[in-house]
């Protein structure tokens, strides 16, 4: 976010009243190209940093970027980016909004102050044709007046609008991300007076759009002040890329006074007729300034967004469906800068939303860093809470008191009045460390958050841990978590005893230890015994140190036996099962279904699979779109697609090849195992899990 310094802005105006003074820009002339294509605004928006949506942070700009340069991407860009979609009466809106239109924005509580100190001396600029009335009652017919829209209306904040001193009469009004539409009381035709003359009002706006009043997701009347410019901007955030912005001036005192302007470019703004009543959608992701140079009345503007019908079909193809909500008048809702919630909902999500539950090695860091780009998405105090395993404080006498140790490591009191903002953890140990942590989870998060796991061919994933628990790197805390015991053992050692400790527990009955073979027959009779059930309990109750990560580099790449105890423990629909060779794939990310139509260029994407292959984001990107719907969340374009937590080591395989035959024998009835519970038992598709590491295809 760049805010523009006020010499800037000044400049810009000095420069927006010459031109007026000058008359030397003409209006484009009226063109209906019809709708602005949405493909035409699917650049990423770049706003969307994390820690702006943190509740413990004010609401801050409201989802508009302004800029000095022309650094923007014109693929496929329009040769234009307005749309004169028709003409229309406004005169009956212009009726309800006549009254305080040019009393200065919060106008109302200065009266208030300025009638209850008799000494006060201010003077009050006095607009002709302005009766103001600062009463908060129901037959108060000054909709400018914040005290009466906070009584009979709703108030809503847009920080830059309040910054630029705009002031509005919100009608319609979403989220950042389309989730909930809230309908304002003056503009519920059954709800309000106001709201049923206002709602007839801007029928015919929507007539000559063409399209039904539920496509609209934000509709505000916006009261620009005189002698004001908003420099060259554009708007961001999810909805600009689903929406179609469309303009109607209302009240124009005089349209030679006003220049509004709007292009591909900074050195491309073209000027648009801001006659009242001209009905123009312009592609509001393209950049746009306006200029109200009139010396002392305000221009008056309806602006409207509207998506396709389709967009919320597709919505309910990403398991996020849009929630319509009408307010009541003077209800309170809670906002971030990318969220909108009623006050009433405060408390009503249950924190975490979810945890990442392993397995270790397996692109955890980076699922939970993507997720935490979401505006929606607040981390955890610390990403790997380990409240469940190590940091469990047994000595808490009661269940309320282990909760309240857990919740405190997530920041669930600040986020309270922000049930759409969500949290959780990842913390790859639990997945192995089942028998701990599964009955606490139970215990003191008995909403049971989502569950995430991410897994990986075992042998990359073993290389990875033995690389990791190895390296001298690291902060103090990291080296300490990470333990001593291998470092002075070679991979073979440190495989070799995790063998030895699954043979003792009688884990491998059917693994020959000299000749490192399966016996196929004794495996099959062995995989989902009770035995089996037995021997895995008795080496992870035996096995698992909590202060150390030497250890247990197999078993961690046993993904059906690690994964059993959790799907026989919660419902299929809490689980998400992800590889992280998927998120390696370079196809182009995929468009989501609210966008397909729109952008379909046919190309399936052939998918490189192999670990080192590409990562172009492609892959990172259907990852979190998947884990997105598993949570309920709306979709949002990942930023930053880049790996994280990896790490430059040479491959302990090199040269190995005996020891690396021994592992691939040793995983793949594992691997094949685990392909079949995912098809079979969890229903994932065949395509993606029948033969998923099947060493013997490479
Ligand atoms: N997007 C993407 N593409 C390819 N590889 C990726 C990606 N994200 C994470 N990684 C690799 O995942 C390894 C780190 O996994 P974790 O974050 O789960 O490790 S940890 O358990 O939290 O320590 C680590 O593997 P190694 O580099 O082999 O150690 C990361 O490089």
């Amino acid at each position: 976010m760049v805010a523009t310094p006020p010499e800037e802005i000044a400049r810009q105006h000095a420069e927006a009243c010459a031109i007026l003074k000058s008359r030397s820009m003409p209006c484009l002339p009226r063109i209906d190209h019809g709708e602005v294509p949405l493909r035409w605004k699917q650049r990423p928006t770049s706003s969307s940093s994390p820690s702006s949506s943190n509740p413990n942070s004010p609401p801050g700009e409201e989802g508009i970027v302004v800029d000095d340069d022309d650094d923007v991407e014109h693929n496929d860009r329009p040769g234009w980016c307005i749309s004169s979609r028709g003409q229309v009466d406004v005169s009956r809106i212009v009726e309800l909004i006549s009254e305080g239109v040019n009393d200065p924005a919060g106008d109302d509580e200065k009266k208030d102050e300025r009638s209850s100190s008799s000494s006060s001396t201010a003077v009050v600029k006095e607009e002709p044709h302005s009766k103001s009335s600062s009463s908060a009652d129901a037959s108060c017919t000054n909709l400018w007046s914040e005290r009466n829209a906070s009584t009979n209306n709703v108030r809503l904040t847009r920080p830059s609008h309040d910054a630029w001193g705009i002031k509005k009469i919100i009608l319609v009004f979403c989220d950042d991300f389309l989730n909930t539409i809230y309908t304002l009381p003056w503009y519920q035709p059954n709800n309000d007076v106001v709201g049923k003359r206002m709602h007839d009002a801007v029928r015919p706006v929507l007539d000559v759009l063409g399209i039904d009043k539920s496509q609209v997701v934000r509709c505000i009347l916006a009261g620009m002040p005189p002698g004001v410019t908003i420099p060259v901007h554009h708007d961001t955030g999810e909805w600009v890329r689903h929406a179609h912005r469309v303009h109607v001036p209302i009240i124009v005192p005089d349209v030679d006074a006003v220049l509004f302007r709007c292009g591909d470019t900074v050195s491309t703004l073209n000027r648009v007729d801001c006659s009242p009543g001209h009905v123009f959608e312009m592609n509001n992701q393209a950049k746009h300034t306006a200029t109200n140079a009139h010396p002392y009345a305000y221009r008056v503007h309806l602006i409207l967004d509207y998506v396709d019908p389709s967009f919320f079909d597709a919505r309910v193809s990403e398991n996020c469906p849009t929630r319509r909500v009408d307010l009541s008048p003077g209800e309170v809702v809670t906002q971030t800068r990318r969220s909108i919630d009623r006050a009433l909902d405060a408390g009503a999500r249950r924190h975490p939303s979810y945890i990442v539950i392993g397995a270790q090695k397996a692109g955890t860091t980076s699922l939970y860093e993507y997720l935490n780009q979401h505006p929606w998405v607040i981390k955890a105090k610390r990403r790997e809470t380990h409240c469940l395993d190590w940091r469990w404080d047994g000595t808490l006498k009661s269940t309320s008191d282990r909760r309240r140790r857990c919740l405190d490591f997530y920041h669930a009191d600040a986020m309270t009045p922000y049930p759409s903002l969500i949290t959780g953890d990842s913390t790859p140990s639990y997945l192995l460390d089942y028998y701990r942590v599964i009955p606490r989870l139970r215990e003191v998060f008995p909403h049971e958050p989502r569950l995430i796991i991410m897994v990986r061919d075992p042998i990359r994933r073993a290389m990875s841990q033995y690389a990791m628990v190895t390296s001298t790197d690291g902060t103090p805390e990291q080296l300490a978590a990470r333990g001593v015991e291998w470092r002075d053992k070679s991979l073979e050692e440190v495989l070799t005893e995790d063998v030895r400790n699954m043979k003792d527990d009688g884990l491998l009955p059917y693994w020959d230890v000299v000749t490192g073979t399966v016996d196929s027959s004794a495996y099959e009779a062995f995989a989902n015994s009770r035995e089996e059930d037995e021997a895995w309990e008795r080496y992870v109750r035996t096995r698992i140190p909590t202060r150390t990560g030497s250890y247990s580099p197999l078993a961690r790449g046993m993904y059906a036996l690690q994964c059993r105890p959790w799907f026989r423990s919660f419902s299929k629909d809490k689980f998400l099962v992800l590889k992280l060779e998927d998120m390696m794939t370079s196809s182009p990310p995929p468009p989501s279904p609210a966008q397909s139509n729109e952008n379909d260029d046919g190309s399936g994407g052939g998918a490189e699979k192999r670990e080192g292959g590409g990562g172009g984001g492609g892959g990172v990107q259907r990852a979190v779109d998947r884990a997105m719907s598993h949570l309920g969340l709306p979709r949002f374009q990942v930023s930053d697609t880049s790996k994280k937590n990896s790490r430059e080591y040479g491959d302990p395989l090199e040269g190995k090849d005996e020891l690396r035959g021994m592992l691939e024998r040793f995983f793949a009835p594992h691997n094949e195992r685990f392909g079949r519970m995912m098809v079979e038992e969890m229903g994932y598709d065949e395509e993606e899990w029948g033969g998923v590491w099947s060493y013997d295809q490479r």
